[in-house]
């Protein structure tokens, strides 16, 4: 057990994918997994172990916003030597040309946070993907015809209701794609404890058209983005 995961040693797979919210944890082990065990109910941040085309994965909640997502990436760093974690998000796409339910492979995840800021002592840090999962994410979503895929800049907010946000500009001005909560966090502690890590997003919000899909789609959908997830992290 750590703190924050009720797991036995090995109960967790070298290999994770983690949703922002638990219930789309349970959603991914029902839908995805096979054999599935639930091996942390701590705070409601459901945790599965299972099998996918026989190799063991496990699927964590991370709750949302970097200093959740940080509780439970480093202790499945430090306690359950985890090898990988992908995040399997819901982002706003901040430009036109992104979609509604269009699929983002983070490359490097920029933030307003001020985490990092304290890590590094006000130097700018870049959390950038793990190249080899970031390779076999785009090569499996080029394989697909089901989705459009997009590779790039995403911005990590702290706060999903923005009091500034008209600075989002410079960002989309340098490239960034989405707004989303969590991948720069796990970007940097994947740096520090020197393991893999990606982030991938379905865009559920349209900052720009204003276009949504619903809770239960949030919670139950986004089947291309899993299998995605599930292709570059068992490659
Ligand atoms: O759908 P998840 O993975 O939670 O991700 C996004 O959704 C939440 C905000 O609604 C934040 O966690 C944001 O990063
Ligand atoms: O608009 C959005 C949608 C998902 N997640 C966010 O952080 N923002």
């Amino acid at each position: 057990m750590s703190t924050h995961i009720g797991a036995a040693p090995g109960a967790v797979a070298p290999h994770v994918l983690m949703p922002g919210d638990p219930l789309r944890a349970r959603w991914v082990a029902e839908t995805f997994l096979e054999d599935v065990t639930c091996y942390n109910e701590v705070r409601g941040m459901l945790g599965y172990t299972g099998t996918w085309r026989g190799e063991r994965i496990s699927v964590q909640g991370s709750g949302m916003g970097q200093p959740s997502l940080a509780i439970y990436a480093t202790e499945l760093f430090t306690d359950y030597d985890v090898r990988s974690i992908v995040r399997i998000g819901s982002c706003g796409a901040l430009v036109e040309k992104v979609g509604l339910r269009d699929v983002i492979l983070a490359t490097g995840a920029c933030t307003d946070s001020g985490m990092n800021r304290l890590r590094f002592h006000g130097l700018d840090y870049a959390p950038v993907a793990d190249f080899g999962l970031l390779r076999a994410a785009y090569d499996a979503a080029q394989a697909r015809d089901d989705v459009t895929t997009w590779t790039g800049l995403i911005l990590s907010g702290d706060q999903f209701y923005s009091p500034r946000p008209e600075l989002v500009e410079p960002m989309t001005d340098h490239g960034v794609l989405a707004v989303e909560m969590e991948a720069s966090a796990l970007y940097t502690l994947a740096a520090r404890h020197e393991r893999r890590a990606l982030a991938i997003c379905t865009v559920s919000d349209h900052l720009v058209t204003g276009e949504e899909t619903t809770a239960l789609e949030r919670q139950e959908t986004f089947p291309a983005m899993v299998e995605i997830a599930l292709a570059a992290v068992t490659a």
